[in-house]
């Protein structure tokens, strides 16, 4: 039989005995383990953000332009965006639209060619790389389309990795790593090597090292693209989940329409510009 998926929106508006079949979102419990086709996701409710949260990230006026055979390739013609706390937003568009590059861009892995990229009210575009890789170790947290773990690491030791790389006290490492595992719906899966869990386990485990060490904001480049409808959305209920419980801010791309229906905010890019948002 056809199953209908439903995202929940605003998990504060959203009682718990909405959840379909009975069943609780993948975020919310531990025990969740498996990606039972009866697991997941809430129907939709009021917006999670409210228009009065303050802005973290002001992307303005950014051009990219990359040499290509002798030329000049524009992307990015004049791009104008902002993220506030506790924000889902999503950049939508044609593959080669240049989403990826812009979201480069923000994450400070890359430079514009013209335009200001201002995180936190710092002109992120005037620093030097090491500078910018500094913020990116502290701040933000990146999450790829092909979960980027370290195979031969159990999801324990991955999660922990981040907390070393951006400098966090060994003696807090336990207790978040415990706690970021279990609110990804891994808490019985500590200790699998990524080899040993599926896609969607696999991801959720990304999610948990990406935000370990309580960056503001996270970036997600196509997140769902590798995963089926079920595992997307148990994937997209822990993104919830993460901007009520951890107050953070979530920037992703994405090519499926179902999944942009829980955005607070919708960018459409066409040929490097924004025809909408
Ligand atoms: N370093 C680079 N040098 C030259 N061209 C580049 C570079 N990076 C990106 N491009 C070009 O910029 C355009 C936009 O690429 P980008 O990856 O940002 O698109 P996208 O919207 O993310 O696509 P997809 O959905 O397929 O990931 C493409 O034509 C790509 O070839």
């Amino acid at each position: 039989m056809a199953m209908a998926w439903f995202w929940k929106k605003g998990k504060a508006a959203q009682p718990a005995e909405q959840a379909v079949g009975g069943q609780a979102a993948a975020g919310e419990t531990a025990e969740a383990e498996g990606d039972s086709a009866e697991s997941s996701v809430k129907a939709a409710a009021a917006p999670a953000t409210t228009a009065s949260s303050e802005p973290i990230l002001l992307v303005k006026g950014v051009e990219r332009s990359f040499p290509v055979g002798g030329q000049q390739l524009h992307v990015l013609k004049g791009i104008h965006m902002e993220l506030r706390e506790r924000q889902l937003v999503m950049l939508k568009g044609r593959s080669g639209s240049g989403k990826t590059t812009l979201l480069n861009l923000i994450g400070g892995l890359d430079l514009p060619t013209k335009g200001e990229i201002i995180f936190r009210d710092r002109p992120i575009h005037t620093w030097s790389d090491d500078r910018r890789t500094q913020i990116r170790r502290k701040e933000i947290g990146f999450i790829f389309q092909s979960f980027a773990l370290m195979p031969l690491l159990s999801a324990w030791e991955n999660v922990e990795l981040s907390l070393r790389m951006a400098g966090v006290p060994r003696s807090q490492w336990k207790e978040r790593v415990k706690h970021c595992l279990e609110l990804v719906g891994l808490g019985k899966r500590m200790h699998h090597r990524p080899y040993e869990m599926s896609g969607g386990e696999q991801q959720r485990v990304a999610i948990a090292k990406a935000i370990a060490h309580r960056p503001s904001l996270i970036l997600a480049d196509e997140p769902t693209a590798e995963l089926d409808s079920q595992m997307g959305a148990q994937v997209m209920n822990v993104f919830q989940d993460i901007i009520q419980t951890e107050q953070m801010t979530i920037c992703m791309t994405t090519h499926d329409p179902t999944i942009l229906e829980v955005a607070d905010h919708v960018y459409e890019m066409v040929d490097g510009k924004f025809i909408s948002g």
